[in-house]
């Protein structure tokens, strides 16, 4: 569970996010949508303790990220410029993160069998392709085998094999009862993945329903998402 209690951030006079609040529940993927600007990645870099909150907060099953000492057994993560060492082979970079939080070696391999980078495991991530570099960055999510995961445009770089692959391993995430927030401007993607939707513009909420309800007398989820963000659009 993710809670957000009037979460508020201000980068000099643009208020980025606008006091949220919400809670994104275990058991369904809920997808969080808005147009450029929004204040997606900087709710998700708060509730991962990236950036502080202006005022407002955000917890993780009750309590700041900052105050696990083994945060990624409690929160696996994907953001958009996920810094990669490329020197690192994609295993190294793997097994420090894990020691990090404790973790043992043997769950490095079973990750990278699971997002299928056990062939490239010994080779560079600098000679990754932008899929494998996705695929990467979702094992080091899944590391901790956490009850939440947060994934900020996961599907950016992705062939239709791994839009695919993405979209499954997010359904069987929350099938397990975990929390699945995940960023996307790929609605048809997203009308396909999550259960439920959380739309924001220029940091306000906006929409917080299941996706059926949603779309319900639209012919699209497009169509819905454009009369919802209406006027929102980049400032
Ligand atoms: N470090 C920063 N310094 C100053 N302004 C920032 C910073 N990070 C974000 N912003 C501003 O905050 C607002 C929200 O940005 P954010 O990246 O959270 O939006 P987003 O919804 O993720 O957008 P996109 O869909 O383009 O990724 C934007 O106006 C952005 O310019």
């Amino acid at each position: 569970m993710i809670t957000l209690e009037k979460l508020t951030k201000r980068f000099g006079p643009v208020t980025a996010v606008d006091g949220l609040d919400l809670e994104i529940r275990p058991g369904r993927v809920t997808g969080f949508l808005g147009p450029n600007g929004a204040g997606k990645s900087t709710t998700m870099r708060m509730i991962l303790g990236l950036d502080r909150p202006t005022s407002g907060r955000a917890l993780l099953n009750g309590r700041p990220y900052c105050s696990y000492g083994k945060p990624l057994l409690k929160v696996g993560s994907l953001l958009e410029a996920k810094a990669v060492h490329p020197g690192r082979t994609g295993r190294n970079h793997l097994l420090a993160m894990a020691r990090s939080n404790g973790i043992p070696a043997r769950r490095v391999d079973e990750v990278l069998e699971a997002v299928g980078l056990t062939g490239a495991a010994r080779k560079r991530s600098g000679s990754y392709s932008m899929g494998m570099g996705q695929r990467l960055g979702i094992a080091g999510a899944l590391l901790g085998d956490p009850p939440v995961v947060i994934l900020d445009e996961p599907v950016n770089g992705l062939d239709p094999d791994g839009v695919r692959w993405i979209r499954g391993l997010m359904r069987g995430l929350a099938a397990e009862g975990r929390t699945v927030f995940v960023s996307s401007h790929l609605l048809s993607e997203m009308q396909v993945t999550a259960d439920h939707l959380i739309v924001i513009g220029r940091g306000r909420l906006i929409a917080d329903a299941p996706l059926d309800e949603i779309v319900a007398g639209h012919a699209s989820l497009e169509d819905a998402y454009y009369q919802l963000t209406e006027g929102t659009t980049l400032r």
